[in-house]
């Protein structure tokens, strides 16, 4: 399974790179992993909606020209449907599987994801009803990824 995560900006911080070289490193025996960052668009006033949704609509366009052909796209959305770990493993085995062999996983910018973004979405997951930094997001993900990984194998580390 190959398994990309699609992210609107960069993570900026020394802590939050070591953080995902880690994740990257564990995650290496059990799928190729790629990480593609897109250009987070410049914003000054976010009581418009006007300008957020023009912020919304071009991040959106940037991520959707980034999306692999024939990948099962999974949208990150506190709005979207809450799993637990177990539940998170069982998705990815499922979608294994069921042969789809790239799994998109997109993260939006400091506004969230666009609409357009959303619609293409298979799924829209949720971590909680909590709003996180999108650059703290990466790192839960990847650290679910990788506990889904072990749940699958039945490896010592998920208890
Ligand atoms: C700062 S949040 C965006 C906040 C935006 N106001 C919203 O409600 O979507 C940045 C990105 O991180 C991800 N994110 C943050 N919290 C999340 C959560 N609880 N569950 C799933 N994804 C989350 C989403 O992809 C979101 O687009």
């Amino acid at each position: 399974m190959h398994i990309n995560l699609l992210c609107v900006g960069r993570l900026g911080e020394r802590y939050l790179e070591a953080a995902q070289e880690e994740y990257c490193k564990r995650l290496q025996p059990y799928t190729r992993l790629e990480i593609t960052e897109v250009r987070d668009e410049p914003f000054r006033d976010t009581r418009s909606r006007a300008v957020v949704e023009a912020v919304l609509a071009r991040e959106g366009e940037r991520l959707l020209r980034r999306l692999p052909a024939g990948a099962h796209v999974l949208a990150l959305d506190r709005r979207g449907t809450m799993l637990s770990s177990e539940e998170f493993a069982a998705l990815l085995g499922e979608l294994g599987l069921q042969g789809k062999s790239r799994i998109v996983f997109v993260i939006g910018g400091a506004l969230g994801l666009s609409g357009e973004v959303l619609r293409f979405a298979a799924e829209r997951l949720s971590f909680s009803r909590l709003t996180f930094p999108h650059q703290l997001m990466r790192i839960l993900l990847l650290e679910q990824i990788y506990r889904a990984f072990k749940i699958n194998r039945g490896e010592p580390y998920h208890h």
